[in-house]
């Protein structure tokens, strides 16, 4: 059998655009995943690997006049798991709002997909929406809904047929590792399991990009690796994943890109190596 340990890291430049990694690992975090993974991470340079894009983007809240991000350019290659890290006020949740185009810039483009988010309007804003999951601390369960429920739940707002819920919602709890929890309600469940079902509730609908904030804010260390292990699980399968975070152990645990804010402007890029578990 083998070994739960980072077994290779190839690094090579590819020819014209990207520099790529891939790492072999076997059975990756996700409870209930066997074999090997294999990761694919690295800087995407072509268009159409470019998930997102922000081109010289500030963002000043108005009523405040305070300056959230300062002329921030930065791209996530689709395939890459990226920490957001930067003390409280840095300037991540405002980078996760701007994506979900929660908050506008004031200046500069962001792009997702290749398609500026200025191009979404009215009803399209919701569709850009629905193409991606969500793990943020306003985002809680719905406390009268078991586990099912509130994964369905995410089903019956984009409209999927209630006859796919039962197999699609299995398969997003088993990738958590919360099958048997399928009957809990949120309040007999801890604080890890109940992220957990709001990851699960954020990739059953399939999106290519999935946005966690502080997914691990209120969790014990054990908890918050447990979260970790379920993320880069979700990123094995291919989704794209972007987690902010001020707990900078959980980065140098389970090490990837890490892009660093202080007071609004990106003062790191770290294409850091391979799993350290
Ligand atoms: N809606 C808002 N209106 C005015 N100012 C805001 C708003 N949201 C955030 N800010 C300010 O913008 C700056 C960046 O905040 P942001 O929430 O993006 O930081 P953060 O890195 O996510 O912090 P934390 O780790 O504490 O969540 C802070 O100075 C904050 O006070």
């Amino acid at each position: 059998m083998l070994a739960r340990e980072h077994v290779a890291t190839i690094t090579f430049a590819a020819p014209l655009s990207s520099a790529l990694r891939f790492s072999v690992w076997p059975g990756v975090g996700t409870p209930g995943l066997g074999g090997c993974g294999v990761r694919l991470s690295g800087v995407a340079t072509s268009p159409e690997r470019r998930v997102i894009e922000f081109e010289q983007v500030t963002l000043e809240y108005p009523a405040t006049r305070t300056l959230a991000l300062d002329n921030l350019t930065v791209k996530i290659g689709k395939g890459e798991f990226v920490y957001l890290v930067g003390h409280s006020g840095a300037g991540k949740s405002s980078f996760m709002n701007l994506i979900l185009k929660r908050a506008l810039p004031t200046r500069g483009e962001v792009r997702v997909a290749g398609q500026p988010l200025s191009h979404y309007r009215g009803r399209r804003t919701p569709l850009l929406r629905r193409r991606m999951g969500t793990v943020f601390q306003d985002n809680l369960l719905l406390g009268h809904l078991n586990a099912y429920d509130n994964v369905a739940f995410a089903l019956r707002v984009i409209g999927v047929p209630q006859r796919e819920w039962p197999g699609r919602v299995s398969a997003a709890l088993r990738t958590v590792g919360l099958e048997h929890k399928t009957h809990a309600l949120p309040m007999q469940l801890s604080l890890g399991e109940q992220q957990r079902v709001a990851i699960a509730r954020a990739i059953v609908s399939d999106p290519p990009l999935l946005l966690a904030d502080e997914p691990t804010g209120n969790l014990d260390p054990d908890h918050s690796r447990e979260v970790l292990r379920v993320l880069q699980g979700v990123h094995l399968r291919g989704t794209t994943v972007v987690v902010a975070t001020h707990a900078r152990d959980l980065v140098e645990t389970y090490r990837s890109r890490t892009l660093t804010l202080r007071r609004g402007k990106l003062v790191r890029d770290e294409h850091l190596g391979g799993y350290a578990l």
